[in-house]
């Protein structure tokens, strides 16, 4: 009841030996705070929760508009959902070395297990889009080093993500992905990889895990999640995929309702009141709130 019962220590531990464990650790996004219950009910590893659909629940694109605040927020909703770890986008880490420092400790304190912080310029982009920029070799190293030493709970995961294959190829991705990891990354997200082939490239050049990131419409075919581990990728997130659906469903939905003044026929394909209630724990509210008032004082006339 309330929110979850373990600790964000707790669960930045259960991340690391998840990542660790050699099993694939499969994250779909939490697009909001309601789907962290439901993807921790059905036995995924943990939740991933995407600057691109904050971006697009705030109308804004993807493009580093929204603010660490804003970021930290959501990281603090979905987290407090779940007993699952959670991964945070923290896009370029808001600024350079310092704001980066400041960043991490902000999404520490708001109880995330991890977040990645990426190699583009500012402004940056969805990294499945062409015309991207990277900052140099310096500069994306400093951004890790400078989270690493802002860390005040070791078990904190931070990622490094490099954007570098859709500018410069895949060589200059692993060469990046080892540098990163040298500068202390605990994982390596490479964004926008072609093939399996490429996956595999990058597993082959680090030590660390590695992250696939399964978005649709994007520069990755989907791949399955045994694909994935068969090329030793340790984590896949789904990230922006419980949005697409959800507004897939909701359009259809209202298209349905404009044309026949009513959802009727909608209501079995909806979640009901009784699953949402579950969902939110509403039984234990109903059993704690009696305990409360059942409650007698010793002696009390
Ligand atoms: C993973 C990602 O950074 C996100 O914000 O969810 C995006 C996803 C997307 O826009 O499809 C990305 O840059 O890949
Ligand atoms: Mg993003």
């Amino acid at each position: 009841m309330l929110s979850t019962t373990r600790t964000p220590a707790e669960k930045r531990q259960a991340f690391r030996e998840g990542l660790a464990s050699g099993t694939l650790q499969r994250f779909p996004g939490a697009f909001t705070p309601l789907s962290a219950p439901l993807i921790q009910e059905l036995g995924f590893e943990g939740a991933y929760i995407s600057g691109a659909v904050m971006a697009a629940e705030l109308g804004l694109p993807d493009i580093g508009l929204t603010t660490l605040t804003e970021v930290a927020q959501r990281g603090r909703e979905i987290s407090r959902m779940t007993d699952l770890p959670t991964l945070i986008d923290a896009d370029t880490g808001f600024g350079e070395a310092m704001n980066v420092a400041r960043t991490v400790q902000e999404l520490e304190d708001a109880g995330v297990s991890g977040l990645h912080l990426e190699d583009q310029v500012n402004p940056k982009r969805c990294g499945h889009l062409d015309g991207k920029e990277v900052v140099g070799l310096d500069t994306a190293v400093q951004r890790i080093a400078a989270a690493v030493a802002a860390r005040r709970d070791p078990g904190l995961v931070i990622m490094a993500r490099t954007d570098i294959r859709g500018v410069e190829g895949l060589a200059a991705a692993a060469d990046r992905a080892k540098a990163l990891e040298a500068a202390g990354a605990d994982a390596i997200f490479p964004e926008a990889m072609a093939s399996l082939e490429e996956f595999a490239a990058i597993r082959a050049a680090v030590d660390v895990p590695i992250l696939a990131n399964m978005t649709e419409f994007g520069k990755s075919a989907l791949f399955t999640h045994q694909q994935l581990r068969d090329v030793g990728v340790d984590l896949v997130i789904h990230p922006v995929s419980l949005l697409r659906i959800a507004m897939g469903a909701i359009e259809r939905e209202l298209l349905e309702l404009r044309e026949t003044g009513t959802l009727d026929g909608a209501v079995p394909r909806m979640q009901t009141r009784a699953r949402l209630y579950e969902l939110n724990d509403y039984a234990a509210y109903g059993a704690f709130d009696e305990r409360v008032f059942d409650f007698e004082v010793p002696g009390a006339p």
